[in-house]
Parts: structure tokens; sequence; C-alpha cells
């Protein structure tokens, strides 16, 4: 049994101007002690997910079906008490802006040690003592000092700290961290991962962890989950990802995976838009964005299927939403992946065929721990290397 297992997800925001249907029918699971990665654009849903995970969906929304299932137990049939109980001891969340997580009127200290008081029942000085412990976990200096000192005197990467340190406390068995290093410094989020990794590790706690970077999955995840206009789209673990991704999102969101010295959002380089949620194109969802669209994808709404198999997936960790392996479609998907540098060999140790590996150096391997630079080649007519990702020639 998995840790987590989110089964037939829906949820929907009844607002003035339609129905918004923000989660669509979503499976996956996380195992104990992973680390998993929810990807994809801006609305595809993975803000909302996480808040039904935690039961924080909030009028206009409502979650109109599924079943999830922490530790055995299904969120959906706890009473509130219940469900605020597993909240604060066993899943956390953390989520992009730390400000708005700190009390400014209470040092950070009090805040942590009111944590553990509540959630783990330490008396004050172990509380205190187990404060100060997660603090210098965290990596701020002089914690003992600093736990008297108030969040509006931490810079904004030392806040965020802070609030991994709260998140921390109670020792949960699922971390959820939404975004938790998009506002900071680059060189302060590849700390803060790695810090966040460490910790998980040793507290043994699972993560999803949200984000619209797949670099950052790259460097932290195990497997990952790519969510457009709702729906999962592909499953898979990162090195599949990397090598073999089959889903043409996924393609596209690849080749917008930012390089050191990058911060610009080159997911927007993928032509297009996500869907307007309260009227969502028919058949697949991606169609209007994809290179690889014919007629039936218009009218087919893709199933989930094993990309080898075409079969039906269920909960399964590999998976792709695409008519091109359900047979229904006339052309195959044409594209490679190119992957530069010290690249690693899959786990039979040959050669991808479909992987190209050029001379060139690696552009970014300090942060790279999958060893390899992946660029995404949009082989069309001309065959160029189009780094702008998908297009449709
Ligand atoms: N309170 C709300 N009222 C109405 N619609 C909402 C509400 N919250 C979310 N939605 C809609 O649900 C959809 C999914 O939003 P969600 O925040 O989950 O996306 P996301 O993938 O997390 O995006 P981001 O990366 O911007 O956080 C969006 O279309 C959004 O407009």
């Amino acid at each position: 049994m998995a840790l987590l297992e989110v089964e037939d997800l829906t949820v929907k925001f009844y607002t003035e101007e339609g129905v918004v249907t923000a989660v669509d029918d979503l499976s996956f699971r996380i195992k104990r002690g992973e680390k998993f990665g929810v990807v994809g654009e801006s609305g595809a849903g993975k803000s909302v997910t996480a808040l039904s995970v935690m039961r924080l969906i909030e009028e206009p929304g409502r979650i109109e079906s599924g079943t999830v299932r922490f530790d055995g137990e299904d969120l959906m049939e706890m009473s509130e008490s219940e469900v605020r109980d597993v909240r604060g001891n066993d899943i956390a969340m953390i989520f992009q802006d730390a400000q708005t997580a700190l009390n400014p009127v209470y040092t950070v200290g009090e805040q942590i040690a009111e944590a553990i008081r509540h959630h783990l029942d330490y008396g004050d000085a172990a509380a205190r003592d187990r404060a100060i412990r997660l603090l210098d976990d965290v990596g701020i200096p002089e914690p003992e000092a600093r736990y008297d000192d108030y969040p509006h005197e931490f810079s904004g990467g030392m806040q965020q700290r802070v609030v991994i340190a709260m998140a921390l406390s109670c020792d949960p068995d699922l971390l959820i961290a939404d975004e938790p290093t998009t506002a900071l410094d680059v060189t302060i989020e590849a700390k803060i991962l790695d810090r966040l990794e460490r910790l998980a590790e040793e507290y043994d706690t699972a993560i999803q962890l949200i984000t619209h970077d797949l670099g950052v999955i790259a460097e932290m995840c195990d497997r990952v989950m790519v969510m457009y206009a709702g729906r999962a789209v592909e499953k898979a673990t990162v090195e599949e990802m990397y090598y073999d991704p089959k889903h043409p999102y996924t393609v596209g969101l690849m080749s917008a995976i930012p390089r050191i010295g990058d911060r610009q959002d080159r997911l927007q380089t993928i032509p297009g838009t996500m869907p307007d949620l309260v009227e969502v194109p028919s058949g697949c969802s991606f169609h209007p964005r994809c290179p690889f669209a014919e007629e039936e994808c218009t009218r087919k709404q893709p199933p989930l299927v094993d990309p080898e198999t075409g079969e039906g997936v269920g909960l399964s960790d590999r998976a792709a939403a695409c008519l091109a392996y359900t047979g229904d479609l006339d052309n195959e998907l044409d594209y490679e992946v190119e992957v530069r540098g010290r690249a690693e060999q899959p786990d039979d140790g040959q050669p991808d065929p479909r992987v190209r590996r050029p001379d060139s150096e690696p552009v970014r391997t300090d942060s790279d721990p999958v060893g390899l630079d992946t660029d995404l080649l949009d082989q069309n007519d001309d065959g160029e290397d189009d780094a702008g990702g998908l297009s449709d020639g």
C-alpha cells in the first residue's frame, strides 16, 4: 500500500463565468519516503490537487468525486477534526510565499515551538530544544540566537528555511511543497532544495513537490506526474521522462528546462496557452497546441495508458494519455531527445537509439543529478534544432 493514493479525483469551481473543472479524474500515488514531482504550466491544477489532498478546497470549489487514502485511511470520509489532526501531524504543506505562513508578531522560535507543543505534546523546554535543532537542520546560522528573532529580521531565503523547519517540526510522513523556492534567487533555491532533500531522507518524509520547472524535478524527484488542464498526461520516473518522454506536452516542457543563469520562463515557448477550463477543447485538451495532432485528437479524449501496450493503467507508475498509444493516430510521434554531456545509460545499459549524443559540453552540470542535459529537437521539415521546443514548423 502506498502512503498516499488518490483515485479518480475531480474538483470543480462554480464561478460566475461557469464551471471550472480544475482537476479531472486524476489518479496517482506516492510511496513512503518517495519524492514525487507534479509539473505543468500555470492553471494545470497542481495547487488544487494539493489542496484537495489536504481537504482545503473552499467555496466556490467542491471535490466532486474521488478518494484520497492516506496510510490506508480515506481522508474524504473523515470528520473535519480528524482531518485537522492528519494535517498537522502526518501531512504538512509549504507554500511559495513564506511570509503568509509566518506570523509577524511572534518570534520564529516561538512559532516552531508552538507547533511542536501542539502536535507532539512536548513541554516548553523540550519544544524549544527541538525548535533550535530544526533551525540548525535547515541551515540557519546561530539558531539559538535567531530563535528570538521575528520573521521580518530574516531574508526571504531564511524565512523559507524557517517555514520548512516548521513543516518538519511534527515529523510528517508527507510534505507537500507548492513552488517552495519560486520566489527565491537561483543559488538560494539550489541550497534550499538540497537541504529539503537531505532532511526528507533523514526524517524519512515523502515529498510531493509542485513546480513548473522540470529542472527542479530532475534535481530532487524520483517520479513525476505531468499535468495539463486538470488531467495527468504522463507519469514516469525522472529518468524515463528525460530519456524517453511519451507525451508531446512533456516533450514541450523538456525544452523549457531553464539553464543556469537563464531564469526566464521558457514554458512560454510552447506555442499557445492552457485552455480556459470552463470550456476545455474537445477530444484531447492539448490538441490545439500539439504539433502531432490529427483529426481524431479533436474527437476522442485519450485515456491514460501504458505506452508500450496501449492498455489502461489505473494507478500504475508509467503512463501517457495520447492517442499515439491507443492506435488511433495515422502517424507516429516524430521527435528526438538529445542528451548532451556525461549521460547515463538507461537501466539495461543499452544506449537508447532515439537519444543522440553529440560531442558538445554539457550546459548544466553542477545542478544536474541525473548527469545529463536534455534538449528536445523538433525534427520537422527542415530538421533544424528548434530551441523553442514544440512548434508546428
Ligand atoms: N478559488 C478559485 N475559484 C475559481 N477558480 C479557481 C480557484 N482556485 C483555482 N481555480 C482554478 O482552477 C484551475 C487550476 O488552478 P491551480 O491553482 O490548481 O493551477 P496550478 O497548476 O497550481 O497553477 P499555478 O502554477 O499558477 O499555481 C485554474 O483554472 C484556476 O483558475
